[in-house]
């Protein structure tokens, strides 16, 4: 199953997701000047950062919206990014933050865990119903593809409705337990679901009830870095060094540019970033 394939990965290389949302603003002038069509630049500077911390990394993750925004080419860039990281046989997660009606679902879960766009895992928006999730299960069926479902967010705005009150408990555990419930039947080895939960790591208050609760999902934990959280708050959601992977986009991905000799030393610079990154949450090989 997939999700043993991630827990294997944690376990061989740590924790650290790196989250490939590059903005042309972050792309060193040398690549924009070599290359000439935005796809071609985005993709060499993804495989760039790939190509130096593969061997540290469990996953990594794409957050779509920054391909859309530069149209098709950027969705070119898309496409050849998980086409190389498929080649390289590295794990990926397409957040693509859905949610919609079953029809609708259907046809995003063909378009993200079939052709151009295909990844091991996605991310769902869960709010407008648990019949916004279950049209993709056919795909978790045969243990290849699994989803990550936000439950409490990192941004400050995850106060105004994950956090409301409904029936004594709070909104995102009501999504929590049916989700550890639904993920029963999806279960892997190590005793993780392939129905796996987003906890923004900026947010610890209740973070060693929300993992006790949830035993059998695997969470995807941004917020590290950028939006301040630190390795002690997010190893709260971890379970013996895994049951987890940590976000970490800008950090890891502009980390050069702190350095006044960062272009020249790319590669040097990324991989202390996430070297730095897996010790702070405590990795230990
Ligand atoms: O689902 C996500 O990945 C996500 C959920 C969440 O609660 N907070 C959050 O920041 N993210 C994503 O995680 C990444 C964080 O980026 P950095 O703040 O640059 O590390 C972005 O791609 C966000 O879209």
């Amino acid at each position: 199953m997939i999700i043993d394939k991630l827990y294997k990965e944690v376990q061989a290389k740590g924790n650290v997701c790196i989250g490939l949302d590059t903005h042309l603003d972050y792309i060193p002038e040398d690549i924009k000047l070599k290359y000439k069509d935005v796809d071609e630049i985005i993709f060499r500077f993804n495989k760039k950062i790939i190509d130096c911390t593969e061997d540290i990394t469990a996953i990594y993750k794409l957050q779509i919206a920054y391909y859309e925004a530069y149209g098709i080419k950027g969705l070119i860039a898309y496409k050849k990014t998980l086409e190389y990281l498929r080649s390289l046989k590295a794990l990926t997660i397409g957040d693509i933050k859905r949610g919609d009606i079953q029809s609708t679902a259907d046809m995003y879960a063909k378009g993200h865990f079939e052709g151009d766009f295909e990844v091991d895992f996605i991310t769902l928006n869960p709010y407008m119903g648990f019949d916004s999730i279950t049209p993709y299960f056919k795909y978790l069926d045969e243990g290849n593809k699994g989803i990550f479902v936000l439950l409490r967010t990192s941004n400050p705005g995850a106060k105004d409705i994950e956090y409301l009150d409904v029936n004594g408990e709070k909104l995102y555990y009501h999504i929590g337990n049916k989700l550890e419930e639904l993920g029963t039947k999806y279960m892997g080895q190590f005793g993780y679901s392939l129905i796996g939960g987003v906890v923004g790591g900026t947010h610890t208050d209740e973070a060693i009830e929300i993992r006790e609760r949830y035993k059998n999902m695997y969470f995807l934990i941004p917020g590290y870095g950028a939006q301040g959280a630190k390795g002690q708050d997010v190893n709260l959601y971890l379970n013996n060094g895994n049951g987890g992977v940590v976000n970490s986009s800008r950090g890891i991905i502009t980390a050069y540019k702190k350095h006044e000799d960062g272009i020249g030393n790319f590669e040097k610079y990324t991989r202390e970033a996430v070297f730095s990154m897996r010790e702070d949450i405590g990795y230990e090989k």
